[in-house]
């Protein structure tokens, strides 16, 4: 069994001539949140789009759990355990809270969208959709439809859609963006009791999230990660000051 959840070896990634990730390293060890950070059009989307598959790497390698999950396709990488939020495109807004994320375990489960006709049978299913529902604290909201949440709601359900499966490896893509202060703050409460024994990577451009959420800042900068170090050692180094943070990075951690 691999100490690092997810590695990535000297990542390349070319769109025609253009290289936007060059030679990209990165270890998350297990059980331990990292934040990407880093200007906008620095590769983040683009890092996160390799790491789930939905791109192909140029060159390099990317594992998972010790495995290289190069060639393979989004939804096998899934399987092996790793689950990626979408900011909310993936919420069924017709259908209440509790169906999607009952929907959402059993695509874990391997029964995609053809399952309605089994539903009932599937206790275990239920009894997962439930536990993420109380989790997310949304079980007051279980029959609304989705499309009637709040913003911030919604933002909860996709968390939830997102841990739903069980996924040890769970990447979250801005997950306070358009918030307020007081929504991000009960988001990164929500995505720490979430994220309790699982290995967390993401992306936000919210400088309080990331100093008061990660244990480790990967900083990023035209498809090359400068840094990789605790919050406090990243808000020390000259060279991100200079490339990134400047002024933004916040004078103690909100931790
Ligand atoms: N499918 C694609 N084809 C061509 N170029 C792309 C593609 N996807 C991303 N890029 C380019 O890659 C670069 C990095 O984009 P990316 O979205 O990964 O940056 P980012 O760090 O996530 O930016 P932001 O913080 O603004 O979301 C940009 O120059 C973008 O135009």
């Amino acid at each position: 069994m691999s100490a690092f959840s997810l590695e990535l070896k000297d990542v390349r990634k070319s769109f025609g001539k253009s290289e936007i990730i060059r030679g990209t390293n990165l270890q998350v060890p297990t059980g331990e949140r990292f934040a990407v950070i880093g200007p906008n059009g620095a590769g983040k989307s683009t890092l996160f789009n390799l790491i789930s598959g939905r791109f192909g790497i140029s060159s390099g390698d990317i594992l998972l759990n010790g495995a290289s999950t190069v060639g393979l396709r989004p939804f096998e990488i899934n399987r092996l355990g790793l689950s990626r939020s979408f900011q909310i495109t993936n919420i069924f807004h017709r259908l209440t809270v509790y169906e999607n994320l009952r929907c959402a375990v059993l695509w874990s489960l391997g029964y995609k969208y053809s399952f309605w006709h089994r539903l009932n049978g599937l206790k275990d299913a239920h009894e997962r959709a439930e536990a993420v529902l109380e989790q997310i604290g949304l079980q007051r909201r279980r029959s609304v439809a989705a499309g009637l949440l709040t913003y911030a709601e919604q933002r909860a359900l996709e968390i939830g859609i997102t841990i739903a499966g069980g996924a040890d490896v769970i990447l979250l893509d801005e997950p306070t963006a358009g918030m307020s202060r007081s929504e991000s703050d009960a988001a990164v409460e929500l995505i720490r009791k979430v994220t309790v024994g699982k290995t967390l990577l993401m992306v936000e451009h919210d400088m309080s999230v990331v100093f008061g959420l990660a244990d480790k800042i990967a900083v990023l900068v035209y498809g090359e990660m400068i840094a990789c170090d605790t919050p406090a050692n990243i808000r020390g180094n000259a060279k991100v000051q200079e490339a990134y943070l400047g002024s933004h990075a916040p004078e103690e951690a909100a931790s």
